[in-house]
């Protein structure tokens, strides 16, 4: 089969486009970097694509909140371009990193069929500490159809936020989320291998995400939002300890999931 082609999403603000589209590229995919206006103009261009994908960064400056304004946009203007990818025949899949996710998040792409009238079921809130937090954090995942997470038991990645706090709107979001396996993503000690619900302290929880959440998926798990960056770890250099390894394995630990949604097309 053709290499499927990604559609990696900028918006003013968006810094981890390039990165993005190489480790999709690396992975065997065929990317292109698109402004939101250009698919605006022309929204025909949703059909070129197999994968969507919406980069981290600071979209339109984090303002009102982090993702708010690129999701009002894409809700407002390019609502059958997200329909296609969300829905569609369910043979695309769509991939939030950091930003990306806070957006899929404000669009309720991955909670949606939760939404009740009143509120929605889950949000990213800003981290309990209140500031911007950058560095290394240890990852496992749970039980899940994730297809971006197929075979993947645990990761090391970057992760660069100031509103990365998963926060649901009640236990019973939590509960109906966590028995579909789609709180696919935690943040964990590195020791443990299994996922821990009840909230860990800081700094092994790096934000005080309920049940330590890094990463949600849809009920299909064709769409999955994560916020650390997978995209910033397909190289075992950019481990920050690599010199003293004693072995290089072949790739960073996020290449994995590049490699799982190429894949998923064969
Ligand atoms: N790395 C990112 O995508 C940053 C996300 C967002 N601007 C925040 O700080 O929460």
């Amino acid at each position: 089969m053709a290499a499927p082609r990604v559609l990696v999403l900028r918006a003013p603000g968006t810094n981890c486009d390039e990165e993005t589209a190489f480790a999709f590229d690396s992975a065997g995919g065929v990317s292109e970097r698109v402004h939101v206006n250009r698919l605006i103009e022309n929204p025909a261009l949703k059909d070129r694509y197999q994968i969507l994908c919406l980069p981290g960064g600071f979209s339109y400056g984090d303002d009102i909140a982090a993702g708010r304004i690129l999701a009002t946009k894409l809700r407002r203007h390019l609502s059958e371009l997200v329909n296609a990818f969300v829905h569609g025949n369910g043979d695309r899949l769509v991939l939030g990193i950091c930003n990306g996710m806070q957006v899929l998040m404000r669009l309720g792409a991955l909670t949606e069929e939760l939404e009740d009238q009143s509120e929605a079921p889950a949000t990213l809130d800003w981290n309990d500490h209140g500031r911007f937090e950058d560095r290394w954090v240890h990852l496992v995942s749970d039980q899940s159809p994730c297809v971006f997470l197929k075979d993947i038991e645990r990761m090391y990645l970057p992760m660069a936020h100031a509103q990365g706090k998963f926060v649901a709107a009640n236990q019973d979001v939590i509960d109906a989320m966590r028995s579909e396996g789609r709180l696919a993503l935690r943040y964990s000690d590195g020791k443990s291998g299994s996922v821990q619900s009840e909230t860990l302290p800081f700094p092994v929880n790096p934000n005080g995400a309920d049940a330590n959440v890094a990463g949600v998926c849809d009920k299909t798990g064709r769409v999955f939002g994560l916020m650390p960056h997978p995209e910033r770890h397909i190289d075992p250099t950019q481990h920050p300890f690599w010199t003293r390894r004693d072995e290089q394995p072949e790739y960073g630990d996020g290449m994995a999931m590049f490699k799982n949604a190429i894949d998923w097309f064969e």
